[in-house]
Formats: structure tokens, sequence, C-alpha cells
């Protein structure tokens, strides 16, 4: 099963639902116990202080804090005056009980964190609205004092002060240990300086019926056993002919350690013949990799093309101001292709086909669309999805964690390692992907396979070179992360945070 990513919107017409099929409460009982659950694996220790807001966030607190009671925990709540009905009922449900609310302001607060083993946020979820209200600010201030103290935290849905559409941090918002989000992931938690905030992220997906998430969901994140079911299967008779001929064009002098590690990721990722076409002397990372200097690209390209043109190509890794020019030739071959670094301009907007794999980081998907790299980091889904609709074919808009936008689909990798935070790293996904173009997979499945396969070979990479992870530890992992994909089955664990990625 997939998970998904849900705008504020589509939670709030999510939620609409339920009220008006009557399921509401029973979703929001289940968020609160999931919450309590979470809150006793992870802080077994010490009184519960939970925070509750007057919205439906806060009635998750206040759901969560009976659970907490009925476990044995101690449990204190400050609570602000309940406007939502299901908050309403959750504190009146929390007096029968036995659990009191006391008003929430700053001096309540740092009374109740002196001897608080952990902090809940359930101030404010999905329903912020920007900028943050001076007195919750003040609150949100004291509680980050406690947590800069040492008081761990834990957030409901998001950390409160985040707007949950956005990956910009928001400077003023909760800083969480772990995050319980609700029903699907929201952009917050999962992107940019926003999800430092939110520490380790559990997924509570909710038992609602799937279709009415997935009819509201921005986009999804795929299973691992979902990626395996795309990678290619081979016959016992398959040869080097068959198993995909990959070409990489790419290298210029001073960048010509591009195009190798290119080369390097398409073996790696089973490409069985891999020849790298260069103007510049290119290294021979190793023997099984074919090497072509050729002279000047006006001849070349047209010799190439007489010569038979293989499976697969991938250009513009290291391959300098000729990329264009060169890039708007191959592209006219009309063969799988994946365009990457220099080969990602503009100029290029359709020329491309649908068999086309764009692969930019954000500065470059900023440079495709005329806009600034914050931009594209603050709302990676939205650019994703405008680069896909500029140029055609498959966008892979990369990042920790990258975006996959094709015609009818948008997916977020799971995943990754920050230790992949080092150069090179896109030139291996670069031949990675053209392997899978070159084994038979549409540049849809390939971006979404691609994407995963180099993020888990990251990740076991990373387990031996933590930050000093290079792009060739990944090529040497990507066997071994094809082969943990095709072994996993069943559902892939959710929970993320140091030191790897969600
Ligand atoms: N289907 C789902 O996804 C499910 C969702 N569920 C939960 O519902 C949550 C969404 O609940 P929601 O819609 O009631 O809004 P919520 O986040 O509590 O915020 C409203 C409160 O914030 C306040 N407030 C707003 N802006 C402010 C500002 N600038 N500065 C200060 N205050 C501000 C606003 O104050 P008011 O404007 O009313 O004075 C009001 O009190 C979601 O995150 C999840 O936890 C679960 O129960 C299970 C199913
Ligand atoms: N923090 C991170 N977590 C996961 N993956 C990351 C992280 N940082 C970088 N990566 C991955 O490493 C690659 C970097 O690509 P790119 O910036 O094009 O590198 P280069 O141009 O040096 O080859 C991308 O696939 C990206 O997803």
């Amino acid at each position: 099963m997939s998970e998904f990513i849900l705008s504020p919107g589509g939670a709030r017409r999510v939620d609409a639902r339920l009220e008006r099929a009557g399921l509401l409460d029973l979703t929001m009982e289940e968020a609160g116990r999931a919450v309590a659950d979470a809150v006793q694996a992870s802080f077994p220790e010490g009184p519960v202080v939970l925070l509750a807001g007057g919205g439906a966030n806060g009635g998750d607190a206040l759901v969560a804090a009976r659970h907490l009671l009925a476990l044995g925990r101690v449990v204190r709540v400050l609570a602000q005056p309940a406007k939502h009905p299901l908050a309403r009922l959750n504190r009146q449900r929390l007096r029968a009980v036995g659990g009191e609310t006391q008003a929430l302001n700053v001096a309540a607060l740092r009374r109740a964190a002196a001897s608080a083993g952990v902090l809940v946020d359930g101030l404010l979820g999905t329903g912020f609205v920007p900028p943050l209200r001076p007195a919750m600010a003040e609150v949100i201030e004291a509680m980050n004092a406690a947590h800069g103290a040492g008081l761990p935290v834990l957030a409901i849905d998001l950390p409160s002060g985040l707007d949950a559409s956005s990956a910009e941090r928001a400077e003023g918002s909760v800083r969480a240990d772990e995050t319980v989000t609700l029903m699907g992931f929201k952009t917050a938690v999962l992107f940019g300086e926003a999800a430092t905030r939110a520490g380790r992220v559990t997924l509570v997906p909710l038992r609602v019926p799937p279709d009415w998430v997935r009819e509201e969901a921005l986009a999804t994140r795929t299973e691992d056993a979902e990626v395996a079911s795309r990678l290619p299967v081979r016959t016992t008779g398959a040869h080097k002919g068959t198993a995909g001929r990959v070409w990489i064009v790419g290298g210029h002098p001073g960048t010509v350690g591009a195009a190798a590690l290119a080369g390097l990721g398409a073996l790696r990722a089973g490409a069985g013949l891999v020849t790298v076409h260069s103007l510049a002397d290119v290294p021979l990372v190793t023997p099984e990799l074919m090497v072509q200097r050729h002279a000047d690209w006006d001849q070349t390209l047209p010799q190439l093309r007489a010569s038979g043109l293989p499976d697969a190509v991938a250009l513009g890794m290291g391959l300098g101001p000729e990329a264009v020019r060169v890039a708007r030739e191959v592209l006219a071959w009309g063969i799988p292709t994946v365009l990457d670094a220099d080969a990602l301009h503009p100029e290029l907007a359709g020329h491309g086909h649908s068999e086309c794999l764009w692969t930019p980081h954000p500065g470059e998907a900023a440079r495709l669309l005329g806009t600034g790299t914050a931009e594209v980091i603050r709302d990676p889904l939205a650019a994703a999805r405008r680069l896909q609709e500029l140029l055609g074919g498959t966008v892979v808009l990369k990042g920790g964690p990258s975006v996959v936008a094709s015609a009818n689909a948008l997916s977020v990798s799971r995943g990754g390692h920050p230790g992949m935070a080092s150069g090179g790293m896109g030139d291996t996904l670069s031949g990675l992907l053209a392997a899978l173009l070159g084994q038979g997979l549409s540049a849809a499945d390939a971006g979404v396979a691609g994407v995963r396969l180099h993020a888990r070979a990251g990740e076991l990479a990373a387990d031996t070179h933590g930050y000093g992870l290079i792009a060739t530890d990944v090529s040497d992992q990507l066997g071994a992360a094809w082969q943990a994909l095709k072994a996993s089955s069943g559902p892939t664990r959710s929970r993320s945070g140091p030191p790897g990625n969600v």
C-alpha cells in the first residue's frame, strides 16, 4: 500500500467527509490513541505534559491524555478554550475519567515543564494560518526553551507554527524530537528546513477509506515491495546484448569524472554494455567501461547515429557549454534518454519526448523554471509538477527526499542519507536511470524505481561511510540495494530521523 502526502485543504476535505459519515469522532479517537502509544514507546518515563489548542489538533491531545491515564501515566493537560466540538467532547471525557485540564499560559507551562518527562504539542495542526499570534508565539518560545534545556517534545500531526504546506523553516515554530503525523505526510514534515523541526516522523495512516485519502493526496510514497515489482527481471538466457546497451554522453576538461561516475552507475545497475562518449579524456574507472574520445560533436553525433543507436542514453554530466546543442540532436534520436546537469536548460523545453527523464537538483530546477531556488525548495511538489508540465516525460527533482513527476503521478522517494550530499551522487543516479531505461523500464517506472534504488544504496553505504560517503560507494552498493528491495515484502518502516532520512 502506498502512503500519501496531504495538503491542509486535502486533510480538511477528508475531515469533512468523515464528519458527514459520523466517523470523525472515531478517527480522532484512533489518532489520539496512536499518539499515546507513541509517547509510551518513546518517552516512557515521568509525567506527560500535553498542550491542547482549541481545534482538532487539541482534540487529539485530549484523547491522548485519556489513553495515557489508562496506561498509568501521570498526565497534566494545559488547554486553550475548546472551540472544536470534538475538543469540547474529549475534554468532558477526560474529566469523566478523572483527568484535569488547566488554562494554558506561559507560567503554567514553565511550572509543569519543570517536572515533566515529555511535552506533547497539540497546539496547532493543519488548521494553523500564519503568522503566529503573539500569545501563541510566547507559549511556543517557552516550549522551545524547555526543549533546549533537555525536555523531549513529541508533536501531533506537525510541529505547531509550521505551515503544513511549506518546507520553509518557520522561525518560532516548535522544535520536536518526534512527530506523529496523521492520515498522510505533510510537506512540512518531509522536506527542507521545516522537516528539521519535526525530528523523527511516524505516519499513522488511520483506518479511513483509502480512496478518500487517495483522491485528496498531493503525492504518494511507494512501498519498497511495489518499487521492487517495477525492477527489470531477466530470463536465464539473458546476455550482454539483451541487458541494455547504454551510452553516456558527457565529460569536458575539468569535469570528466562526472561521465565516468555515470558509466559506473549504469554498469552497477545492470546495463549489459556501457560506453562513455566524450570530447575529453575520461578516466577508466573500471575496465568493463568502454570509453570513446571524439574530436568534436558535429561530426561524431551523425556517425554515432549511423553506427546503430543504444537502448538508452544519459547525457549532460560534465558535458560543458555544448550540452544544449548535443542534447537537441540526441533528443531527435527518439530513444529513452536521461538529461542531467548541463543538459538541463530551458531552451530544451518542447524538444523532449515521453521517454525522457530529466533530473534537476533545486538549482537546476530554478534555472529551468525561471524562478529562484528558494521557491523550488519551499514547495518541491509544486515545482516538480511544473517542471513536468514544462518538459514532458518524467522529472526527478533531486533532494532528500526526491520527487518524481510523470504525466499521471507524483511520488516522493523514501530513504536516502545526508551523507549523500557529496559531489558526483547525481551522476551516479543518471547512469543508473539510463541502465533501467536500457533494460526496458518506462521513464516513469525508471524514475520511481531508480531513485529508490539510489537512496537504498546510499543507506547501505552510509552504514560504513556515514558522512564520508562518496558516489563510488553508492555504485558499489547498488547490487546489494537491488537485492534488498527484491527481498522486501509487506510494508516498510515509516519511522525516520537522524542519522538516515524518512
Ligand atoms: N482528517 C485528518 O487529517 C484528521 C485530523 N485530525 C487533527 O485535526 C487537525 C486539524 O484540526 P483543525 O482543522 O481544527 O485545526 P487546528 O490545527 O487544530 O488549528 C485550529 C486552531 O488553531 C488556532 N489558530 C489558527 N491560526 C492561528 C494563529 N496564526 N495563531 C494562533 N492560533 C491559531 C485556531 O484558533 P481560532 O482561530 O479558532 O481562534 C484554532 O484554535 C490536524 O492537524 C490533526 O491534528 C485528527 O483529529 C484526525 C483526522
Ligand atoms: N540529504 C540527502 N538525503 C538523501 N539524498 C540526498 C541528500 N543529499 C543529496 N542526495 C542525493 O544525491 C544526489 C545529488 O545530486 P546532484 O546534486 O545532482 O549531485 P552531483 O551534481 O554532484 O552529481 C541526488 O540524487 C539527491 O537525491
